[in-house]
């Protein structure tokens, strides 16, 4: 597979869809106040593939949480299409890591991905036939009637994405969602997630520790880094539409990126 230019309606996103601004949060408070996130600006566009990168303990699953309405920040604006996040919204949909904690041992793979439908109305047959075509576009079509236990990691991770995009979200938020499973299974499962973004056009937010899969993923990385975490650079990544495990990670021009995150990430 070689590399192209972008052509798809995702990678070619212009639209403003999400605003952060000046965002600070802090656990405990006065003399036990630790400060994690200072001051933090991010924009995201629709469509858009944005990976956020940083240290271990920077602060990423905070800042995830606090995007995704989970977490209320000491100060600073969060909005989707110009509506201000104060708590969980429909227009945001979260996939842990921990996908055995996630799911709900005790449904189907088919009840699990329809169980959050329930709150928008639809008839338990709407619901099983979307959460069985959402399954088929992860690369699980028949396996609704099987348990998340009767399943690989890899799997149960695809049923949690099944489940997000089921929800019909704009923003798809991912903390670090490959980082439970071993590595064949990451790279199917980034490719997976690729392919879903290229073909549905929703817009990713990704948080990882691994710099070459946030590069190999998005159109932007933003790095943070310092105590408190802030943005210290972003990168567009211009790798063009399809993405190749063996041929992107040879581009010279993400030799280049990936240099200039680790610089970053050493000067902070
Ligand atoms: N619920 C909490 N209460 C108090 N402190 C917390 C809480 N959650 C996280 N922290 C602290 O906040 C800091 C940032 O944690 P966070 O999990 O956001 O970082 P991270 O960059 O996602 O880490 P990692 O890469 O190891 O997953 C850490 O020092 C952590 O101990």
């Amino acid at each position: 597979m070689s590399l192209q230019t972008a052509h798809s309606p995702a990678r070619r996103a212009t639209e403003q869809l999400m605003q952060v601004r000046g965002l600070t949060m802090s656990y405990g408070s006065g003399a036990a106040e630790n400060k994690i996130l200072q001051d933090l600006d991010l924009d995201v566009r629709a469509g858009e593939f944005v990976s956020i990168v940083g240290p271990s303990g920077v602060g990423k699953t905070t800042l995830l949480r606090c995007l995704s309405g989970l977490l209320a920040p000491k100060a600073g604006t969060i909005s989707v299409g110009g509506q201000q996040i104060t708590g969980p919204h429909p227009d945001l949909a979260v996939v842990f890591q921990d996908y055995s904690r996630s799911l709900l041992p005790w449904m189907s793979t088919r009840e699990n991905v329809a169980f959050p439908l329930q709150g928008k109305g639809m008839g338990k047959a709407e619901r099983n036939a979307l959460a069985d075509r959402n399954l088929a576009a992860v690369g699980l079509a028949g396996q609704g009637d099987k348990y998340p236990w009767e399943m690989s990691g890899g799997m149960q991770q695809r049923v949690a994405i099944a489940r997000a995009l089921a929800y019909n979200a704009k923003v798809l938020l991912m903390d670090e969602p490959f980082a439970s499973v071993d590595a064949q299974t990451r790279f199917d499962l980034e490719d997976l997630v690729i392919d879903l973004h290229t073909n549905l056009g929703v817009t990713v937010i990704l948080v990882t520790h691994d710099i070459d899969e946030a590069l190999y993923l998005a159109d932007k990385v933003v790095v943070i880094a310092e105590k408190p975490a802030t943005v210290v650079d972003v990168i567009e990544t211009n790798f063009g539409e399809v993405r190749d495990q063996v041929e992107t990670k040879a581009d010279p021009r993400f030799a280049e990126a990936r240099a200039r995150i680790l610089h970053r990430l050493r000067d902070h």
